[in-house]
């Protein structure tokens, strides 16, 4: 059966204090929730994140990866750096990372290269814009950030695939299931393409507005796996919602 994941991502939010609430929050809820929870937060905070959740159901992941191995490049953080903490899980590809800061497909590639090699697993962000969707571009544009990871790695290297359209992200305006469901069985059939047993495995996340209102709703579909949560993510007991919505939908 394949693993059901939902990932908070926090972006560039949070406090140690705001952190560590976020947390006993969250272990309150009295049962313990049967698919995957990771916690990606800012790179400062992740070595207090971790010691707050050891032994939890509570794993905690990176934002976001340097591609190389080390050296100069002042301000960046390696996959190595990530291990050494014990981290398991980094975002690589995020479009407010392809569009804030010029990330290519091939770098986006090499970054989830570098944590598999370095035993950490990439959620690999792909996603259209607007445009890209009115000029009816969409499977055309997922296709080709998929290819560049399959150019250099295995399906089952790939520790999920997240389907964010940018156009969904922040906004409010989640994709309607059907609209997400047709661009996961897009991604599902390349990745089966790619590795016939491996790729049915692999772990599709929906990206993008994700609510505990709208969740269940989602998780309905055969191809959507779990969630990549933004704003929802900040407040504990509305990830643990979308979680308990992934539980229910997938015993
Ligand atoms: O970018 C996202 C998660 O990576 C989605 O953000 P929102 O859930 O705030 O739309």
């Amino acid at each position: 059966m394949r693993e059901r994941i939902v990932i908070a991502n926090w972006k560039m939010n949070g406090s140690r204090e705001a952190n560590a609430l976020w947390v006993s929050n969250f272990l309150a809820e009295p049962v313990r929730l049967s698919c995957r929870t990771v916690v990606c937060a800012p790179f400062i905070y992740l070595p207090e994140l971790t010691e707050a959740c050891r032994n939890t159901a509570i794993e905690i992941g990176a934002e976001d990866v340097n591609e190389n191995a080390s050296g100069a490049f002042t301000g960046e953080v390696s996959a190595a750096m990530l291990a050494d903490f014990g981290i398991r899980f980094a975002i690589v590809g995020h479009s407010e990372r392809r569009r804030l800061y010029g990330e290519t497909d091939n770098r986006v590639a090499m970054k989830a290269v570098t944590l598999v090699k370095n035993g950490i697993r990439p959620v690999i962000c792909v996603g259209e814009t607007l445009e890209e969707r009115e000029r009816g571009e969409t499977p055309a544009v997922i296709l080709r950030q998929l290819n560049a990871v399959l150019a250099v790695l295995k399906p089952e290297s790939i520790g999920a695939i997240a389907y964010e359209p940018v156009w969904a992200i922040g906004t409010g305006k989640s994709a309607d299931p059907a609209t997400a469901q047709t661009v996961h069985a897009g991604i599902r059939a390349r990745l089966v393409q790619a590795a016939p047993e491996a790729g049915k495995l692999t772990p599709i996340l929906y990206g993008g507005s994700v609510t505990p209102e709208n969740a269940a709703s989602l998780f309905a579909e055969a191809d959507i796996d779990g969630a990549l949560v933004g704003g929802a993510s900040l407040n504990a007991q509305s990830f643990y919602s979308i979680g308990e919505a992934l539980c229910a939908a997938r015993p």
